[in-house]
């Protein structure tokens, strides 16, 4: 269920005449989402999704609000939201930040092959060289000083064989962060959560990206490592794949190839990239938030996907 807020139609109408997007003809709740109110508006103009900010506040918003809109300006497909007369995004509905953006047609690839990671490696690519001039600026606030400062939090938590693998790949990673390579590593805005259900597709065709609101500023890299975890993994057995990985890979470089720095890094992003989400798995398994309506994902998924990142680097 992902409607925490009730929107009546008089109100969704109302926004979408100062949206100058129409008469609303149909508004229906969305299940699924576990952060944000989400509903489909229909209006006699075409769809688009109406979201109520739940977590993130008025002054974190206009990053990623943006970022779509510059994104979305340079062709790449993702959700575009509308502005009203004065230009503004950002909306207040029931008190709460809203937006309302396109709906994308299609739906997630959640058993992907080759060619759907082919077609993720190939749009994340645009996308990062499309996010290059983009003038605002927010960390990846799931980064580096995140993880230092979340582990000793979930430590406690752990069986001694976990929490020394936690311990020592956190130390790796400021080990690999404070390195020349990694300060020679090309960055900008990245998403940093491209996962299998933040994609949608019509058959083979990507027809766009969504669900932004973990982006921020941190090294193409790391996005890139993010998505060969979850598009190239065997879900069940958390074992890389690696003809999917090197599809990606393959038409990630046809347009935009790794750097001597990327290359080299590839196989420590790899594993930072699954210790980000083990990290945060534990978070929401172990400390839930209040009032919370999150089913945790499991961790021992990532803490698998670790392991077969250490055991076995991933390479070009
Ligand atoms: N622009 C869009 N076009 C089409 N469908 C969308 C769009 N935005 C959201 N959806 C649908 O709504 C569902 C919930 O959206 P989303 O995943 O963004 O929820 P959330 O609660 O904000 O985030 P989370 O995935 O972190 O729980 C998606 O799975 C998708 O089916
Ligand atoms: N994609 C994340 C959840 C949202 O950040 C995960 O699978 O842990």
């Amino acid at each position: 269920m992902a409607v925490f807020t009730e929107v009546t139609e008089t109100q969704a109408n109302d926004l979408m005449q100062a949206l100058n997007l129409g008469q609303l003809t149909a508004l229906r709740g969305i299940e699924g989402g576990i952060e944000n109110t989400n509903y489909f508006a229909t209006t006699d103009q075409g769809e688009y999704v109406l979201t109520l900010f739940e977590r993130l506040t008025q002054a974190q918003l206009p990053f990623y609000l943006h970022l779509m809109k510059h994104l979305a300006g340079r062709g790449i497909p993702v959700p575009d939201p509308a502005a009203n007369r004065d230009g503004d995004i950002l909306h207040t509905v029931s008190g709460k930040p809203a937006a309302v953006v396109n709906k994308l047609a299609g739906k997630s690839q959640l058993a992907p092959q080759a060619v759907h990671c082919a077609a993720v490696g190939d749009m994340l690519a645009r996308m990062h060289l499309a996010g290059s001039d983009y003038n605002r600026s927010q960390p990846n606030l799931r980064g580096l000083p995140w993880w230092n400062e979340t582990v000793p939090v979930v430590l406690p938590y752990l069986d001694e064989a976990q929490a020394a693998l936690l311990r020592s790949e956190l130390a790796y990673q400021n080990h690999v962060a404070a390195s020349s390579a990694y300060a020679a590593l090309p960055r900008g805005p990245v998403h940093a959560d491209l996962f299998r259900d933040n994609v949608m597709f019509d058959g083979e065709q990507l027809t766009g990206f969504f669900d932004f609101y973990f982006a921020g500023v941190d090294t193409w890299l790391f996005d890139l490592c993010v998505c060969l975890n979850d598009w190239c993994i065997d879900l069940p057995m958390g074992v890389h794949d690696s003809e999917r990985a090197q599809a990606m890979l393959q038409a990630y470089q046809q347009v935009r190839p790794l750097s001597a720095a990327e290359r080299e890094l590839l196989p420590a992003l790899a594993r930072a990239g699954a210790l980000r989400f083990w990290i945060s798995r534990l978070w929401d398994y172990h400390l839930p938030r209040e009032a919370s309506m999150l089913k945790p994902h499991d961790p021992t998924h990532f803490e698998r996907v670790l392991r077969g990142r250490i055991a076995q680097p991933i390479h070009l």
